[in-house]
């Protein structure tokens, strides 16, 4: 049965006493409303780790668009019977308000290549991803982290952020689960019409 935690101060010293007796820890975050795709980064850190902790937070740092924010999918119950169905151990689940207690007047800052690609149409996303992050590193202190290659610069932000800042962590790139269709597996694609699913199918190659 995954166990879920909500406190930041019940998640650090659960997985300090982790650490204390030389137990690995894998770390997945997610926002939630989970699919295939995720399922292969928590197999894979099941099989890589001596416990597995996902995460589950909406971030709206990373929304510059308040309707997205609005409409992100939520499927809890169904999240949760995913994760106990991979068994992984632990859901880190919290608040907003306990993941930003400064009301995020502090953040992580990347210039320039935050600020192309998908940064270029989505003005501070990638601070507010790198925050999260370092926020979620700095909380759960993995050996490992899971991150698709479907977000491909996000990967690599974190792989900077992560040498910037001398965190321990280590990333591990996990390849791209598609759709029957080729379309890349995403949370946001039951949100899409079957004419966006063609055009996004036809852009994907
Ligand atoms: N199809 C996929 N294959 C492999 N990894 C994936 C896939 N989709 C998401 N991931 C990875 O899972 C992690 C959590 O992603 P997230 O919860 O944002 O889901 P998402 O499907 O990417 O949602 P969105 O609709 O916001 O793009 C990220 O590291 C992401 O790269
Ligand atoms: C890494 C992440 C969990 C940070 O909110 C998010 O950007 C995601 O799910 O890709
Ligand atoms: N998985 C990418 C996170 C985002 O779109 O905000």
């Amino acid at each position: 049965m995954t166990t879920i935690i909500q406190s930041i101060e019940e998640c650090k010293l659960l997985c300090r006493s982790f650490l204390t007796i030389n137990k690995k820890i894998g770390f997945v975050p997610t926002m939630g409303a989970l699919h295939q795709g995720h399922e292969t980064l928590f197999k894979r850190s099941v099989s890589e780790n001596d416990v597995t902790i996902a995460s589950i937070f909406v971030n709206p740092t990373q929304f510059n668009d308040p309707k997205d924010l609005e409409n992100y999918p939520k499927t809890f119950y169904k999240d949760l019977e995913i994760l106990n169905n991979n068994s992984v151990e632990y859901l880190f689940y919290p608040e907003y308000q306990d993941l930003y207690p400064d009301g995020y007047t502090f953040r992580v800052s990347k210039n320039k290549f935050s600020k192309i690609l998908c940064g270029s149409f989505r003005p501070n996303h990638f601070d507010g991803v790198l925050t999260v992050v370092l926020k979620l590193l700095n909380v759960i202190l993995p050996h490992r982290a899971y991150f698709g290659e479907k977000n491909y610069q996000q990967l690599k932000l974190i792989e900077q952020m992560c040498k910037a800042f001398f965190l321990d962590v280590e990333r591990i790139a996990c390849p791209t689960i598609r759709d029957y269709d080729g379309l890349a597996l995403s949370s946001r694609n039951i949100l899409l019409t079957m004419d966006e699913r063609k055009q996004f199918i036809f852009q994907n190659y």
